[in-house]
């Protein structure tokens, strides 16, 4: 999406309510001129050698009248300045969440990532209170155009005085834009730090610990520093800020002093009358309100400009244009065995110092069970996230089916694979919908998802609403969830499957059986096992053993078994340590 079509849509079905504003803003000049002159002409009827009560009951009541049309323009004006605020954000948000659009997670899961999101998301609200000063703008102008007409008439060269005075404030509101954005980039990783404790103290999922480890206070007292350190910084940029307004306040009075001294001179010479006086003064103020408006539109101008080239940076850094995939991925043709092969595949997290990953070379044959065993920190769960795509790789390191993987559209390789991880997500959606993830559910796939693997549905209705986030919703086991995730995958039918630690909640008896019906039912399918309960790893055609991102070991368990090395060691430790326990069961 180009950037030109992105502002067009910021304004989609808000152009009513502009054009609403606009019209509004173009009456309410009119009343203020109106007033100005009607003002002049009450002073000069009570201030004349003959006043006339009548006259002046005259202009008082025509006064009111235009004030009372005032109010009503300023409560319509309000209305549908609210109304584009609330169509205009709905766009933004739209707009954000269709261009967000990530393929791979590398730099995804990063601080970095949060902070500019953060970034970006503020910039989005200066675009929404943009364009909605910009009607403002578009009055401030017609303001300035009506007031510096009317005082034009009767001293020509005020209007060029009170303009030339004003104009170092656009310089003002300019610098402020520059340093206002500056002061957001520094301060974003403190605020999240202060919500991500919040969410601490306030998240349903977080709360039992902090209950059970009587850890509120600590919780608390790390959040309260990093408020007070939040405040301390917002407060010294609204300090300066503050500091810079008050010297722009000081020059506002003395050029409002000096353009008073102006129209008193023109009395006292008996140029104007004192109505003039009195509406030439207000017209004055009126242009330095005006000009109040324009300038801090300038500012917003500003920031609208960085937020732009945040955006763009933003989106080009983290998502894969629609155009760009294009231009880089041509779909490919991705016939039968989907075999998998990795050549010297080396890999490290940009956020880490040693290499997750090192120098891996695998085959894999289509339809092959495979089990991947491992320490923890092994490296295990980011080879299976790099081969379903999710992390960037170096070309001519994995390739499916012959392909180089970078050269495939990474949508279309998604579509190859199903992964269960160990933080799957819990959807708050009804049990068809975690299932299928759409609205169009296959109920005849479900069915047999059941028949084959009768234990892995809970025995509930399939629209029952699931978890604790809405009413009338069911909250489910943990096993029972991890489940829900095991059928998701099974759902996608996709030809590789990769189950990683994604039994660890299930039943024995479940996860034996899963396992067993898997390789009976999806024989054509590769599969995946990350897994460190070594009992189920003969069911495998292969087991892979890993140590500090390195393959130790890969074969069939007897064969790794003969080998007496990695293989054997933890398999048999985790047979000895069931067998010392087994005698302690038998007792129970
Ligand atoms: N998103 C990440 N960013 C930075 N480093 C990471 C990230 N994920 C994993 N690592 C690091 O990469 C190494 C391998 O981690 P990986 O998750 O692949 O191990 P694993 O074998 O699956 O471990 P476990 O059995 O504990 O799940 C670890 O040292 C880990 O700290």
């Amino acid at each position: 999406m180009k950037f030109s079509v992105f502002n067009k849509k910021i304004y989609e079905n808000a152009i009513v309510c502009f054009m609403v504003l606009i019209s509004i803003g173009i009456f309410t000049s009119l009343l203020s001129t109106g007033q100005i002159q009607v003002t002049k002409y009450l002073t000069d009827s009570i201030v004349s050698a003959s006043p006339s009560i009548h006259s002046a009951i005259r202009w008082v009541s025509m006064l009111f009248i235009l004030l009372l049309c005032g109010t009503f323009f300023k409560g319509l004006n309000l209305f549908y300045q609210e109304k584009a605020r609330i169509q205009i954000n709905y766009n933004l948000d739209k707009i954000f969440l269709e261009k967000n659009n990530p393929k791979k997670i590398t730099k995804i899961e990063t601080p970095k990532y949060q902070n500019d999101l953060n970034i970006a998301r503020y910039g989005f609200n200066s675009i929404s209170s943009l364009s909605l000063t910009f009607i403002q703008l578009i009055n401030a102008v017609l303001s300035m155009m009506v007031y510096s007409a009317i005082i034009f008439n009767k001293i020509w060269f005020l209007p060029f005085i009170v303009l030339l005075l004003n104009s170092p404030k656009l310089l003002y509101e300019s610098t402020i834009a520059v340093k206002e954005f500056h002061y957001i980039e520094n301060t974003t990783e403190i605020s999240r730090e202060r919500s991500v404790l919040q969410n601490l103290l306030l998240s349903p999922s977080a709360i039992k610990e902090v209950l059970i480890f009587t850890m509120k206070p600590f919780i608390f007292n790390r959040w309260n520093a990093v408020y007070k350190r939040e405040n301390t910084e917002s407060l010294k940029f609204k300090k300066q800020e503050s500091l810079k307004r008050t010297g722009l306040g000081i020059y506002s009075n003395t050029t409002l002093a000096i353009n008073q001294s102006i129209l008193i001179y023109f009395v006292v010479q008996k140029i104007i009358t004192i109505g003039d006086y009195v509406s030439l003064l207000s017209a004055v103020t009126m242009i330095e309100t005006s000009f109040y408006g324009i300038s801090s539109y300038y500012r917003q101008i500003k920031q609208y400009k960085i937020t732009m080239s945040k955006l763009s940076t933003f989106f080009t850094e983290y998502s894969v244009g629609d155009q760009q995939d294009n231009v880089s991925f041509a779909q490919r043709q991705i016939d039968g065995a989907k075999d998998i092969q990795i050549t010297d595949l080396t890999f490290q997290y940009s956020e880490h110092q040693e290499k997750a990953l090192q120098h891996i070379h695998l085959n894999i044959k289509s339809g092959e069970k495979i089990a991947v065993v491992g320490g923890n920190g092994s490296g295990k769960s980011t080879l299976v996230k790099l081969l379903c795509g999710l992390h960037s790789v170096d070309k001519n390191t994995i390739f499916f089916n012959g392909i180089d993987i970078t050269e495939i559209h990474p949508e279309q390789y998604f579509s190859y694979f199903s992964i269960v991880t160990q933080d799957f997500i819990k959807y708050p959606f009804s049990l068809k919908e975690n299932i299928a993830l759409t609205d169009h559910v296959n109920l005849e796939k479900i069915g047999s998802i059941k028949e084959n693997y009768p234990f892995l549905l809970p025995n509930i209705d399939l629209d029952t609403l699931l978890g604790y986030e809405y009413t009338g919703s069911r909250q489910l086991s943990g096993g029972q969830w991890q489940k829900i995730a095991l059928a998701r995958a099974l759902y996608k039918n996709s030809d590789v499957l990769i189950l990683d630690e994604a039994t660890s909640a299930l039943d024995p008896e479940s996860e034996y059986g899963l396992i067993d019906n898997l390789i009976q039912h999806e024989s054509d399918k590769t599969i995946f096992f990350v897994t460190h309960r070594l009992n189920l790893c003969p069911l495998f055609d292969r087991i892979i053993v890993m140590k500090d991102g390195h393959i130790l070991e890969n074969g069939p368990h007897h064969q790794l078994l003969q080998l007496k090395g990695n293989y054997y060691k933890m398999y048999n430790s985790q047979q000895i340590k069931e067998e010392k326990y087994e005698p302690v069961r038998a007792t129970v």
